[in-house]
Parts: C-alpha cells; structure tokens; sequence
C-alpha cells in the first residue's frame, strides 16, 4: 500500500533536516541543491496546491510563503509533528498517496519532492489515474524525485556506494522503486498528461506534468 517504509522514517524524523543540508555524506549527492530543488517545484505551482509526503514541510514553508494555498498530506506521525512544530496553523493530514481525505477544494497543483518512489510502478499508475481525476485541465503535477535515466544507471549508483562504503544508500536503492525515465513518462502519458523531465543532480530529476 505504498507505506512499507513508514518506520524509516519515523526513526530519520530528528535528523532529517540535517540530512538535506548535506550533513550525511551518504546522502550529500542525492540532496545536492536540495533548496534549489525546492525553489524550482514552487516556481512551476500554481493556485491552491497538494503535497504528498511533506516530511519536515521545507518545501511546504516555501509554498506557503509564495503565498499559495496549501493543504499537506504525510503517513508518518513523527515528520507530521515537526511538519506541524515548524507550521502552525498548516493543514497537514495523516494520509498517503493513494489513501488522503477527500478535499471540497479545487487543487490546481500536486507536488512533492523525494517521496513519489516509495510506491511500486502499479501504484504511481493508480496514484497518478487518482491525480488525472482530481486536476482540471491545464492543472499540474510537479514532482522532484530520484529517477534513473536507465536500469544501467541505477546499477552503477548501487555500486559506487558500495565502494564508499555508503552501505545505507546502497540498501535504499535496491529496496526502494526508483522508477526510469521512460517508465514515469508512459504513465503520465497514458493518464492524459504532456510531461517534462529535467535532471537536477545526480540523482534527482524534475518532472512537471500537464493535465490535457
Ligand atoms: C525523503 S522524505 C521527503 C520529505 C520532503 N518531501 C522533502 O522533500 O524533504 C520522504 C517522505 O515521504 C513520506 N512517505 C513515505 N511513504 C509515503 C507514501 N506512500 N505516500 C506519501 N508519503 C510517503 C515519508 O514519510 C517522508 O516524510
């Protein structure tokens, strides 16, 4: 149901921000222009927005303060309550991707960043069918996410951390679904989407998709 990895990161939660500010050398090449990242989802939002998996809500506060109106869903409890500590007043619900409360407001935009490959391939399809359903025309999804340019690729990153050592983001890799290019492509396409990807780091492309 796309929340098998819940219990991470109820355990990463108090260290997370420190993760994104590069302070975990394991992970520096996959946060490297974490806050330009952030920065470049917000430019491309627009009207009222829906994150998924908000996490500590870094991205959330710039939402916010570009002054949009924001409701934020996050499964874990931990990120939850410092999401909340850091965003009083915030809307932020327990829910997932394919499992959220049903919102009377329009949403123009859906976003989230980091999150989207802790669900299956199936899964990005139902979630993405789900955010065919709820955009209107000319709404948008823009997701920053680790993706491979090809399965290859995601065997070399495996190996480089493996011969640094970095044991926990070899792990990751192997167990999370980090989808190719191709495959986030056809979905979107397939749910009546025109999609763009741009590469941001090693590691973490943007992906803006345009409701038909
Ligand atoms: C690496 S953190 C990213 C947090 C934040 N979006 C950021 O960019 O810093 C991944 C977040 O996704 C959440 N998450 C895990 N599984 C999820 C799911 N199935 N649906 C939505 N969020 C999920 C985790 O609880 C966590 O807060």
């Amino acid at each position: 149901m796309g929340r098998e990895f819940l219990s991470i990161f109820d355990d990463w939660a108090n260290q997370y921000d420190d993760s994104v500010a590069g302070m975990d050398p394991q992970y520096a090449r996959v946060f490297a222009n974490y806050n330009h990242i952030l920065d470049t989802v917000v430019s491309y939002t627009e009207g009222s927005v829906l994150e998924f998996g908000i996490g500590t809500g870094n991205l959330s506060q710039k939402l916010i303060e570009a002054g949009h109106e924001f409701v934020g869903v996050e499964p874990s409890l931990a990120m939850r309550e410092i999401a909340n500590k850091k965003l009083p007043n915030v809307q932020i619900v327990e829910g997932d991707f394919l499992h959220f409360p049903a919102f009377t407001e329009k949403v123009d935009t859906i976003v989230s960043t980091y999150a989207f490959h802790h669900l299956t391939d199936t899964e990005k399809e139902s979630a993405i069918k789900q955010f065919s359903e709820l955009l209107p025309i000319g709404g948008k999804v823009v997701f920053g996410d680790t993706v491979f340019i090809t399965e290859e690729k995601k065997h070399k990153e495996i190996d480089h951390a493996k011969k640094h050592g970095y044991m926990d983001l070899a792990e990751d890799l192997q167990r999370e679904y980090y989808p190719t290019v191709t495959v986030l492509k056809s979905i979107f396409t397939l749910y009546n989407f025109d999609i763009a990807m741009k590469q941001m780091n090693d590691f973490v492309w943007l992906i803006v998709a345009t409701k038909k």
